[in-house]
């Protein structure tokens, strides 16, 4: 497989829930930072040769790493929101080309998962996430910290990330979405106002979006688990 691919990871987040003291992709684990864990991940698979990266303007952390250096990784200036950083890293990009987006704050991702998700992507326009099945039962509040309905999970899942698109097709739809108000949290949900309809991929539940403090020791675990897989 040649390393014809680029990864575009938005970065630039302040990592509010986190309440730690920098933002979370700058939290270390096993002596690297999330961040680095991500694009290490990415770079590593045989499919992908460039990584761009959005960063906030006043991120004062990524010149200090070793990654700032990599002739693989290019960087931009990330956004107020997660599409706005995600939308830039799209301008270094050609509309035929293909693109995955990655969270920085998702370091456990597995190399099988990224390579299904490749495959299946490119079977159509449509594009393709990585996602989990709902395992709970879901329920929906009231607004009062009360039950107001359980949430039917038939075929209901986690959305994941990478999710992988045409980069005219995405930029064309978070163009549109963006213009037109929508709320867009994730890639696919840009194509599906657009009518598009991107094929779910089963992914690893241990692909974890470090959000809250205590997805930090899940994030080492899984991390020391993967490492000794490669061992
Ligand atoms: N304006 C933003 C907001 C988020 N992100 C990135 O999008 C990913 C997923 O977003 P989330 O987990 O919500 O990160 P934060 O917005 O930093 O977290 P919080 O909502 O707790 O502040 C993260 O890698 C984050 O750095 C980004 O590039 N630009
Ligand atoms: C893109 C994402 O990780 C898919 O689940 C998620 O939507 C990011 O949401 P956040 O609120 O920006 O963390």
């Amino acid at each position: 497989m040649t390393q014809t691919l680029t990864a575009v990871v938005p970065a630039a987040g302040v990592g509010s829930r986190m309440k730690a003291d920098r933002p979370k992709q700058y939290l270390t684990i096993a002596g690297k930072t999330i961040l680095e864990h991500t694009v290490d991940c990415l770079l590593q698979h045989p499919a992908i040769g460039r990584v761009v990266i959005a960063i906030s303007d006043s991120d004062p952390y990524f010149n200090q790493l070793p990654l700032s250096g990599r002739p693989e990784v290019v960087v931009v200036q990330g956004g107020a929101e997660r599409a706005d950083s995600v939308f830039a890293g799209l301008a270094a990009l050609a509309d035929e080309d293909w693109v995955l987006v990655h969270d920085a704050a998702r370091p456990c991702l597995h190399q099988d998962d990224i390579t299904r998700l490749i495959d299946q992507a490119k079977q159509s326009r449509d594009g393709a996430i990585l996602a989990a099945p709902v395992r709970d039962t879901m329920k929906r509040g009231n607004g009062q910290q009360a039950i107001a309905s359980t949430v039917d999970r038939t075929d209901l899942w986690h959305a994941l990330t990478p999710q992988m698109f045409l980069v005219g097709v995405l930029r064309d739809a978070m163009t549109k979405s963006l213009a037109e108000g929508a709320v867009i949290t994730d890639e696919a949900s840009a194509l599906e106002y657009c009518g598009y309809a991107p094929t779910l991929v089963p992914g690893r539940a241990d692909n974890l979006k470090v959000t809250q403090p205590e997805d930090l020791a899940l994030a080492e675990f899984y991390l020391q688990q993967r490492r000794k897989e490669q061992a």
